[in-house]
C-alpha cells in the first residue's frame, strides 16, 4: 500500500496494561465512525481462548510472534482503523517501527498512583501480572515506560474519564487533519 494521507492513517493506542487502550479505542472509533480493532481480541478470536490461556497453553513467545505478525500486517495493509495494541507490543522493534512509520500513535499515560486503582479490575485477565506483588508490578511499570517514549501524541489520563480521553484524542486528530488538509471534500 502506498503512503496514506494523514486522514486515512490508522490510529494506534499504546501504553501500559490497564491504562484504558481497549476501552478508549472503542470510544474513539465510535466518534470517528471507524472500525475498531483490539489486537488481543483479534488473537483471542484466532485461538478461541483468552490471552491468559494462550500464554499458559502455547507460551509467551508464540503470543509475541502472533502479536507482531498481526500488527505489522495491519499497519501495512489496512487504513482508517482505530487499533489498540497490548501493553507489551512496543517491546518489539518491528512493531514499533511499523506503527510509528505508518500510523498515528497515541501514548496513553497514567501515573503509578492512579494505575494502582486499576489492579483489581485487570489482575485476573493479564498473564504478565500473575504471581506478582505490588513491588514487582511497580518494577514492571517502571521498566516498561521507556518503550512508550516514541509516539506522536501523549495523553495524560490521570483525572480524565473515558469520554474525556476519547474527546481529547479526537480533538487532537481533527486539529492535525485540518492543518494539512482543511477542505478534504473539495478535492
Ligand atoms: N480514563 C479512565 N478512567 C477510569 N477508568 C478507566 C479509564 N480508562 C479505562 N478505565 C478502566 O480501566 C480498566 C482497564 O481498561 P482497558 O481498556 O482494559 O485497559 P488496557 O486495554 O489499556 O489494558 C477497565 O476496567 C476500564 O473500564
Ligand atoms: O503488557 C503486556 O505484556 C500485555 C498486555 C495485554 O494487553 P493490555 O495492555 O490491553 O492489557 C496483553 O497484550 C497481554 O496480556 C500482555
Ligand atoms: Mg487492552
Amino acid at each position: 500500500m502506498k503512503d496514506l494521507a494523514l486522514r486515512e492513517k490508522n490510529i494506534v493506542l499504546i501504553g501500559f496494561m490497564g491504562v484504558g487502550k481497549t476501552t478508549i479505542g472503542k470510544e474513539v472509533a465510535k466518534r470517528l465512525y471507524r472500525d475498531f480493532l483490539d489486537i488481543d481480541e483479534v488473537i483471542e478470536k484466532e485461538y478461541g481462548m483468552p490471552t491468559r490461556q494462550i500464554f499458559e497453553n502455547f507460551g509467551e513467545k508464540e503470543f509475541r510472534q502472533k502479536e507482531k505478525d498481526t500488527i505489522v500486517d495491519l499497519c501495512h495493509n489496512q487504513r482508517l482503523k482505530v487499533i489498540s495494541v497490548g501493553g507489551g507490543a512496543f517491546l518489539q522493534e518491528e512493531i514499533k517501527e511499523a506503527c510509528l512509520s505508518k500510523c498515528i500513535v497515541f501514548f496513553l499515560d497514567l501515573s503509578w498512583d492512579a494505575w494502582q486503582d486499576r489492579i483489581s479490575s485487570i489482575i485476573d485477565s493479564r498473564p504478565v501480572l500473575q504471581g506478582k506483588n505490588r513491588e514487582d508490578m511497580r518494577h514492571l511499570f517502571d521498566q516498561r515506560q521507556p518503550i512508550y517514549k516514541d509516539h506522536h501524541y501523549k495523553v495524560t489520563t490521570d483525572n480524565l474519564n473515558v469520554n474525556e480521553v476519547a474527546d481529547f484524542i479526537v480533538d487532537r486528530l481533527k486539529t492535525a487533519w485540518n492543518k494539512v488538509d482543511p477542505n478534504p471534500e473539495q478535492q
